[in-house]
């Protein structure tokens, strides 16, 4: 499990995280929407050290991993897989290449034993046999595919998803979502993922913090999306009236 505890953030004298906290549990799929520049990227940045919080703890299972100092993270950092917006493959790399990297940094298996793992990761993800493909040679949905078979190669515990959806179309986009959510669920990884897509939220959504002017504004599952009078929240979910009109139905 992953616990935020009143995370704070201030860039200059822009405060963008305003005391947040919350618990995201393994096995489940665990969103943060809110409206553009509400914090939710910002946010995923200091669960991961990307950014260091103002204010505020997070721990990874219990250990504090604020306080830790750059070596004292290694250990954490080696169970925690990212796919980030754009894939961020590596260009100049084969797609068997870019999912051994992390095998190749940071564990001492043999070739034969990273290039079966690449190609179990590979399989996991419906791309047999594209080994030997350049990102440049690939569609956007099978970069995405990519950059989750890199995620999971270290076996992570814990998975971290910035707009998984960004650039796909509908139905890709939920073969994407749907390949996360069995992911998280056989290997009960503890998910996070930042979305703006309405479709991942009722399909995946097991626990979603809704974030508004950097405050965590609602918390709940997608059942109980449907039925909540939080005047943003419905605003940000229910705005078009294709969405107020499956809202009626729901
Ligand atoms: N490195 C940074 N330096 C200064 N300001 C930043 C930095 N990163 C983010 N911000 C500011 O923090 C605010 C929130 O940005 P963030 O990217 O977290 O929002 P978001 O909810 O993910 O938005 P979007 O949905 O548009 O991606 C914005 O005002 C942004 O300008």
């Amino acid at each position: 499990m992953i616990e935020i505890k009143d995370i704070f953030k201030t860039f200059g004298e822009n405060e963008v995280l305003k005391g947040i906290s919350a618990q995201f549990k393994p096995g489940k799929n665990n969103l943060i929407i809110g409206g553009s520049g509400s914090g939710k990227t910002t946010l995923l940045k200091c669960i991961v050290g990307l950014h260091e919080p103002t204010k505020g703890t997070v721990s990874f299972d219990g250990q504090e991993f604020t306080s830790m100092n750059f070596t004292e993270r290694v250990p954490i950092r080696k169970e925690i897989g990212m796919l980030f917006q754009n894939s961020a493959l590596f260009d100049s790399m084969t797609v068997e290449e870019n999912i051994m990297f992390g095998l190749n940094l940071f564990t001492d298996q043999s070739r034969s034993e990273k290039l079966d793992r690449a190609n179990f990761c590979l399989d996991r993800v419906n791309l047999k046999d594209r080994n030997k493909l350049y990102p440049s040679e690939l569609s956007g949905g099978m970069k995405k595919r990519v950059g989750i078979a890199r995620a999971i190669a270290m076996q992570p515990k814990y998975l971290f998803v910035d707009e998984p959806n960004s650039g796909l179309d509908p139905k890709t986009s939920i073969l994407i979502d749907e390949l996360i959510k069995e992911l998280t669920e056989e290997y009960n990884i503890t998910t996070v993922v930042v979305t703006h897509d309405m479709n991942s939220v009722m399909g995946i959504g097991d626990h979603i913090l809704f974030l508004h002017q950097g405050q965590k504004w609602w918390e709940g599952t997608n059942k109980e999306i449907a039925h909540t009078d939080n005047k943003e929240l419905n605003d940000f979910v229910f705005a078009s009236k294709f969405m107020q009109a499956a809202k009626e139905k729901l």
